[in-house]
C-alpha cells in the first residue's frame, strides 16, 4: 500500500504524481477463465476476469441498496470486496449492464474505482470492486461530520480532477458526479465511483433521444428515485431537458467542491444528511428548485474565504457552476490550476519569508555544490542574505509614499493588480533561478515590487539576492523610486560580493573558479508608475493595446552598446565557442550580480525604464531567459489571450510552453494583470 499522506505532502513538486502512481499496487492474481468474455461475447478483457466459479465468491451483508443495485460486502478470492448485483428487470436493464461492463472494462486509472472481476452470466450478474474501506465522501461529510483541512480538500479535488480529466480524455462522461459516487479508502484517497450513467460522448445524443422517447423525460436514470438527492448536482442544461455535454460533469463537480469545503448539504445549511434531506424537501419542491437554479440561477451558498481558504479556489468553483457550459473551464484547465493551488498551499505551510516567494532548491543541487569540494559545509546564502535583509529593514522606517509623486490625486490611472508565478528547473539538474513576489509593499496598497534573478556558475547569488534586494529596495524610499532601484542593485552586488569574500576568508578557501553570479530584473509599481530594472538577460515586458512593449533591455555581449562599454571599462570580449563572451569566465551576459572575477565591467549597474500606465495596459509580464530563449512576444501575448485569465496560470501555461519548444534552461515566469479581470472573461 502507499506510504500515509502526511508523508506525500512533504515532498513538493513531486507529490501530486506521486499520489497518482503509488495508489494501488496490490494486484490481485486470479484465474482468468477462457475464452474471457460476457455470455453475448461484447465485452472482453484481458486483465479482469469475466466469469467466476461459484466458489471463488461469498456475498456477506448488504452494504447499500442504491437505486440500481444492491451492494454487498463480500469476499473474492480470499480477499474483501464490494460486490454490486445490478437490479435488471427489463432487457433495456440487461443492454445497460452489458454497456456498463464494457465501459468498466477500459478503465485504468488510480483515480477511478477499480473493477476487479465480474461476473456476466445469468442468474447472476454481478461487478466486483475493491472495497473502500472509508466509504463514500458523501457519508464522511454528512454522516460523520468530517471537517477536511484544505490540505485535503485540495487532494481529494485534484485527485478526482484528474479521475475526471482521464474519463474526459478518454471520451467519457461520467454524468453522476457527487460525494455519494466517490468513495474513500483507509487513507482518505478517493476514487470516482458508480459509472451507472456514464456513457461514452459518442452515444450521448442517441442515449438522449432513448431516454426521451422511453420515459418522456431525459436521462431517464437520473429521473426515477432519489430525485431531489440527486438533482442538486445536476446542471441547468440537464434541468432544461439539453443534451449532456462533459461541462456538464463540470457543474457537478463544483457542487461537489463547494460541499466538500462548506460541509453542508447544498442548498440548507445543514451538515447531517438526514435533517438536511428533510429540510431541502421541505424548502423546495422538485419543481421550485429546479425554476430557481434553471431561471435564478440559484447555487448553494459558497464557502467563505476562511484563514486558509484561497480566493481562487472559490472563483473556480463558481465557474464550474456557470449557467452557460462553455463558460465553466475543461478540466485541463481544472487540473492545471488545482495543482498550482496545491503548490502555492505547499509553498505557504512551508512558512517564507512573508510575501516574499523564493523557489527551494532540489536536493540534487545541494549535491552539487557539496561536490565543489572546498567548499563543503557552504553556507545558506538564502537565509544569509534573509537575517541582513532583515537588519536593514530594522534599522530604518521606510516611507514609501514619498516615490508616490503628489500631483493631482484623483484624476491618475490606478492599476488593479492580480499576479502570480511559475519556476521550474526545466530540464537542467538544478534550478538556479529565484523570484520574489511582494505586492503591496510595506502594507502600500499602490505599491508592488516582483523580481526574478538567473543565477550562473552556482545558485548562490540568486539565492543571496532574492532576500537582499527588496529588503534594500524599501530601506531607500527616502530616495526617488528609480534611485532606490538603481542603489539596491549596486549594494545588493556589493554586500553579496563582500560575503563571498569574507566567507573565503573564514575557510581559507582560494578564490580561484569559485564566482557564482546572477541577473537581476525588478518590476515597481507606484501607482501609476511602472519602473523596471534590469541586470542581464532576462526580461519584461508589457501588453499594451494587445501589443508589446519591452520594458528592458537584455545585455549580452553580442550587443555592440555593451560590448564596447565592457571594453571601455578594462574588460575582454572573445569570441568564445559560439558567440561573443566575456573573457576568460565565458559569461554571455555583459552585467550581473555577483561574478567578481570580471567586476567592474561586468557592472552591477541596472539600466531602467519608467512607464506611465494608462486603461491600455493589460499585462507585466517577467521572465528568465528560459523562456525568451523560445517564446517570443507575440506568442506570450497570444499565449495569455488563450489561458484563463488567472495569473499563476499564465505563468505556468507560458513555462510549459517554452518548455515544450525545448527551452534547456530554468524558466522562471511572472505575470501581473494591472486591470481587473471579470469572471466572465477569467476562463476563454
Ligand atoms: N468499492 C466499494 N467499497 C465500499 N463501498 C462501496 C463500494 N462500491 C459501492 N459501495 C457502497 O454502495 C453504495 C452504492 O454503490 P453505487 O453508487 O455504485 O450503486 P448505485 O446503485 O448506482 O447507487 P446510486 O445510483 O443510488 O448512487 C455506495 O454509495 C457505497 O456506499
Ligand atoms: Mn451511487
Ligand atoms: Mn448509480
Amino acid at each position: 500500500m502507499h506510504s500515509s499522506t502526511a508523508k506525500l505532502i512533504s515532498r513538493r513538486h513531486h507529490s501530486i504524481a506521486l499520489l497518482a502512481s503509488s495508489f494501488r499496487l496490490g494486484k490481485m492474481v486470479m484465474e482468468i477463465m477462457e475464452p474471457n468474455t460476457c455470455i453475448r461475447g461484447c465485452c472482453t478483457s484481458e486483465s479482469i476476469p469475466l466469469h467466476l466459479s461459484s466458489s471463488s465468491f461469498t456475498l456477506l451483508s448488504p452494504i447499500a441498496r442504491g437505486s440500481e443495485s444492491v451492494v454487498y460486502e463480500a469476499i473474492l478470492d480470499g480477499r474483501r470486496v464490494a460486490a454490486k448485483k445490478p437490479i435488471l428487470s427489463t432487457s433495456d436493464d440487461l443492454d445497460k449492464f452489458h454497456r456498463h461492463l464494457q465501459l468498466l472494462c477500459n478503465l485504468d486509472h488510480p483515480g477511478v474505482s477499480k473493477l476487479l472481476a465480474a461476473h456476466a452470466k445469468p442468474p447472476n450478474y454481478m461487478f466486483f470492486f475493491e472495497f473502500c474501506e472509508s466509504g463514500t465522501l458523501a457519508e464522511k461529510l454528512h454522516v460523520e461530520e468530517w471537517s477536511p483541512s484544505i490540505d485535503q480538500v485540495l487532494i481529494i479535488t485534484l485527485q478526482l480532477a484528474k479521475a475526471l480529466q482521464y474519463l474526459h480524455n478518454n471520451g467519457i462522461v461520467h454524468r453522476d458526479v457527487k460525494p455519494a459516487n466517490v468513495l474513500l479508502d483507509e487513507e482518505l484517497s478517493p476514487y470516482l465511483a458508480d459509472f451507472g450513467l456514464a456513457e461514452y460522448k459518442k452515444d450521448l445524443r442517441e442515449v438522449n433521444l432513448h431516454n426521451w422517447r422511453s420515459s418522456g423525460k431525459p436521462t431517464g436514470g437520473f429521473h426515477k428515485k432519489n430525485m431531489v438527492g440527486t438533482l442538486i448536482y445536476m446542471a441547468p442544461e440537464i434541468l432544461r431537458k439539453e443534451m449532456y455535454t462533459e461541462k456538464s460533469d463540470i457543474y457537478s463537480f463544483g457542487i461537489l467542491i463547494n460541499e466538500l469545503l462548506t460541509g453542508v448539504v447544498p442548498y440548507t445549511d445543514l451538515r447531517a444528511e438526514a435533517q438536511a434531506h428533510t429540510v431541502l424537501e421541505m424548502n423546495y419542491t422538485e419543481q421550485q428548485l429546479t425554476a430557481a437554479i434553471v431561471s435564478s440561477g440559484l447555487r448553494p451558498a459558497l464557502a467563505e474565504t476562511g484563514l486558509h481558504v484561497p480566493k481562487s479556489l472559490l472563483s473556480l468553483i463558481q465557474n464550474c457552476w456557470e449557467d452557460d457550459p462553455s463558460k465553466r473551464p475543461s478540466l485541463d484547465d481544472l487540473v492545471l490550476e488545482l495543482e498550482s493551488l496545491w503548490e502555492q498551499e505547499r509553498e505557504r505551510q512551508q512558512g517564507h519569508f512573508p510575501e516574499t516567494t523564493s523557489v527551494s532548491r532540489s536536493d540534487k543541487d545541494g549535491d552539487a555544490i557539496k561536490s565543489k569540494g572546498d567548499y563543503k559545509d557552504t553556507i545558506n546564502w538564502s537565509s544569509q542574505g534573509e537575517c541582513m535583509s532583515k537588519k536593514w529593514s530594522l534599522s530604518t522606517a521606510p516611507d514609501l509614499k514619498l516615490w508616490s509623486s503628489s500631483t493631482d490625486e484623483s484624476s491618475r490611472y490606478a492599476p488593479v493588480i492580480s499576479y502570480g508565478s511559475f519556476a521550474t528547473c526545466g530540464r537542467r539538474e538544478s534550478m538556479e533561478d529565484t523570484h520574489f513576489l511582494m505586492p503591496h509593499m510595506c502594507n502600500e496598497e499602490n505599491i508592488h515590487l516582483f523580481g526574478i534573478f538567473d543565477g550562473h556558475r552556482g545558485a548562490e547569488a540568486a539565492d543571496f539576492s532574492a532576500q537582499v534586494l527588496p529588503g534594500l529596495i524599501q530601506s531607500l524610499s527616502s530616495t526617488s523610486a528609480g534611485e532606490a532601484l538603481s542603489q539596491a542593485f549596486v549594494s545588493t552586488d556589493l554586500a553579496f560580493r563582500h560575503e563571498l569574500d569574507s566567507h573565503r576568508q573564514s575557510k581559507r578557501v582560494s578564490q580561484k573558479d569559485w564566482h557564482p553570479g546572477c541577473t537581476a530584473i525588478a518590476s515597481l509599481l507606484v501607482d501609476n508608475k511602472l519602473f523596471v530594472a534590469n541586470v542581464g538577460d532576462s526580461r519584461a515586458i508589457l501588453c499594451r493595446a494587445g501589443h508589446s512593449l519591452a520594458l528592458s533591455k537584455a545585455h549580452l555581449a553580442t550587443c555592440i552598446e555593451e560590448r564596447n562599454r565592457v571594453i571601455k571599462e578594462g574588460g575582454r570580449i572573445e569570441w568564445l565557442v559560439d558567440t561573443w563572451r566575456v573573457a576568460p569566465a565565458g559569461l554571455q551576459v555583459t552585467r550581473s550580480i555577483g561574478d567578481d572575477d570580471l567586476k567592474p565591467a561586468v557592472t552591477a549597474e541596472p539600466e531602467i525604464s519608467e512607464t506611465i500606465l494608462s486603461a491600455d495596459d493589460e499585462f507585466l509580464v517577467m521572465a528568465s531567459d528560459g523562456l525568451w530563449d523560445v517564446v517570443n512576444d507575440e506568442d506570450v501575448i497570444g499565449i495569455i489571450r488563450d489561458t484563463v485569465k488567472e495569473p499563476w496560470m499564465c505563468s505556468k501555461r507560458l513555462a510549459t510552453e517554452a518548455a515544450a519548444r525545448g527551452s534547456g534552461d530554468n524558466i522562471t515566469v511572472i505575470v501581473v494583470f494591472l486591470r481587473p479581470v471579470s469572471t466572465a472573461e477569467r476562463i476563454y
